[in-house]
């Protein structure tokens, strides 16, 4: 969703302009080129990553022009007028490869192209990874939560923690990645997201007495009543109101849908409040925790025995705790027909030149075995090897193994080329892929490196560019 829509345009990095207007003014603006989007870290120690963000990209996309104002405004920071004129007429008409949002992907591979005219394409970096590192780092954080979770649910309560408005495709990405349903209703109406709720303190505090403040709780909202049981005193008090209350919903023919724990011991509270709770004929009532929950809490309650049927999750999922940014970059490979790289001290740091695309293939029992970058060129029967990117003796015969290319044209002409996928759509996609990896690349902690190899190709192509530079 495009929340600057007005002034969407200046929706990026200076440099940007200063470089696009670089490109127009040296007579450059018809070079074509090619720019790859790839991550180098997968975040939270994770053996992967799920892609997301694409619909939102499109959208900021189609609104990424200059108006008079923005005109205006660029003016005044000395952009010279032959190039402002220019961009009153901007509209990116480049084109897009991706994959479906909610897939698998992993660090090194050129996860999107953007090909197009120097100035489109380079206008295009920041929007690009501002929405994509961001959504791709929440998803990624939601499935990790979901594997903890298994499936009990999974509510994400971030907004009041969250980097401002950035919660509105926050909450979006948490959805794609496994959570059931977001506080933040804004999201909600924006993507069709199931919103949930329960009640604050502030509620049991405004009455006299708790019972009171549970009595007229259920009497106002009687479908999926949750009552909050910590204000005073979680088993002497709050567990025995909402019982009474419970009672009284079920004589007029109403059911209290669950208790929200949020202090203390959560594993003990909750054992002690399901064994409350069964004892006087209420098994149907669930226990809903919440408190600076993260997927290594939820692990250890569930591995403690904890009796909690759901979680609500703040902070840690809506920030991306500890990995506060997926490190995505955008850069050139290739600009008309010459190849380009980036080289680095650090060999892992070097860029892979040209146009590419990237394999998958699959084991025998339909898991991902592992992944290839190869030329887009490149006909994908004719692979037969691929080869660690570093150290080239190291290598995988994929002959006759299942495969599929895993990047395809989304987006060209101005217009994506798919028609938009609702949330829950895009969460089935994802649960799909997690459920293709092995075991080992999903274990929560130090999981199995999935490989990444190079074609020969692509080898070739890219040391022939070493070696060129090198000699100059
Ligand atoms: N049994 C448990 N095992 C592991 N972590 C838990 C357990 N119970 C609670 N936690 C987590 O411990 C952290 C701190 O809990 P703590 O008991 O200090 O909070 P609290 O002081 O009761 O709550 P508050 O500060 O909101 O009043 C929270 O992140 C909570 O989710
Ligand atoms: O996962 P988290 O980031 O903890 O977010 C969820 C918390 O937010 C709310 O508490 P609130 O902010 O009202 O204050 P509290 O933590 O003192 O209850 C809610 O009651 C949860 O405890
Ligand atoms: O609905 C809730 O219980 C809720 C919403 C946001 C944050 N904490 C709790």
């Amino acid at each position: 969703m495009n929340l600057t829509n007005k002034y969407s345009g200046l929706f990026t990095d200076q440099y940007q302009l200063s470089m696009a207007e670089g490109y127009f003014l040296t007579g450059r603006r018809s070079d074509s080129v090619n720019f790859d989007y790839f991550f180098r870290k997968n975040p939270f120690g994770s053996g992967f990553t799920i892609f997301a963000g694409l619909q939102d990209l499109f959208e900021l996309i189609l609104d990424f022009k200059f108006d008079q104002d923005a005109i205006d405004f660029l003016h005044k920071r000395g952009f010279h007028s032959d190039f402002l004129d220019y961009l009153k007429d901007f509209q990116f008409q480049g084109t897009i490869y991706a994959p479906k949002e909610g897939e698998v992907i992993f660090p090194t591979e050129p996860v999107v192209s953007v090909e197009g005219t120097i100035i489109e394409c380079q206008l295009l970096e920041t929007v690009l990874l501002n929405t994509l590192n961001f959504q791709s780092l929440i998803a990624t954080k939601a499935n990790r939560l979901r594997h903890s979770a298994g499936d009990r649910t999974l509510m994400e309560f971030g907004m009041r923690r969250a980097q401002g408005w950035a919660v509105i495709h926050g909450s979006r990405a948490a959805v794609i990645g496994g959570v059931d349903s977001t506080s933040n209703v804004l999201s909600a109406y924006l993507y069709g997201l199931e919103s949930s709720g329960t009640q604050a303190h502030s509620w049991i505090q405004s009455f006299e007495d708790e019972l009171t403040a549970f009595r007229k709780f259920a009497e106002t909202r009687p479908k999926h009543c949750v009552l909050l049981v910590d204000t005073y005193h979680t088993l002497n008090s709050g567990v025995p109101n909402a019982i009474i209350v419970a009672k009284e919903m079920a004589e007029r023919g109403e059911q209290l849908s669950a208790i929200r724990l949020d202090s203390g011991d959560l594993a003990y509270l909750s054992k002690k409040a399901r064994k409350m709770l069964d004892d006087a004929g209420l098994k149907e009532v669930k226990i809903m925790a919440s408190n600076r929950l993260d997927e290594y809490i939820i692990k250890s309650l569930i591995d403690q025995g904890a009796k909690i049927d759901g979680f609500g999750v703040g902070g840690n999922l809506i920030t991306g705790q500890k990995d506060g940014a997926l490190d995505g970059v955008y850069k050139l490979s290739q600009v008309n027909h010459r190849h380009t790289i980036k080289l680095s001290e650090d060999v892992y740091k070097r860029t892979l030149p040209g146009k590419k695309k990237i394999v998958r293939y699959y084991n025998d029992d339909d898991k991902f075995y592992a992944d290839a970058i190869v030329l887009a060129e490149e006909n994908v029967a004719d692979i037969a090897t691929i080869y660690h990117p570093q150290y080239t003796d190291k290598k995988s015969i994929v002959t006759g193994l299942k495969s599929e290319v895993l990047i395809s044209k989304v987006f060209e002409k101005g217009k994506a080329l798919f028609k938009e996928k609702g949330i829950h759509e895009i969460s089935e996609y994802r649960k799909l892929r997690v459920s293709q990896l092995t075991e080992d690349h999903k274990r929560f902690e130090f999981p199995h490196r999935y490989k990444v190899g190079l074609s020969e190709s692509l080898i070739d192509l890219r040391d022939t560019l070493i070696s060129d530079i090198k000699n100059k």
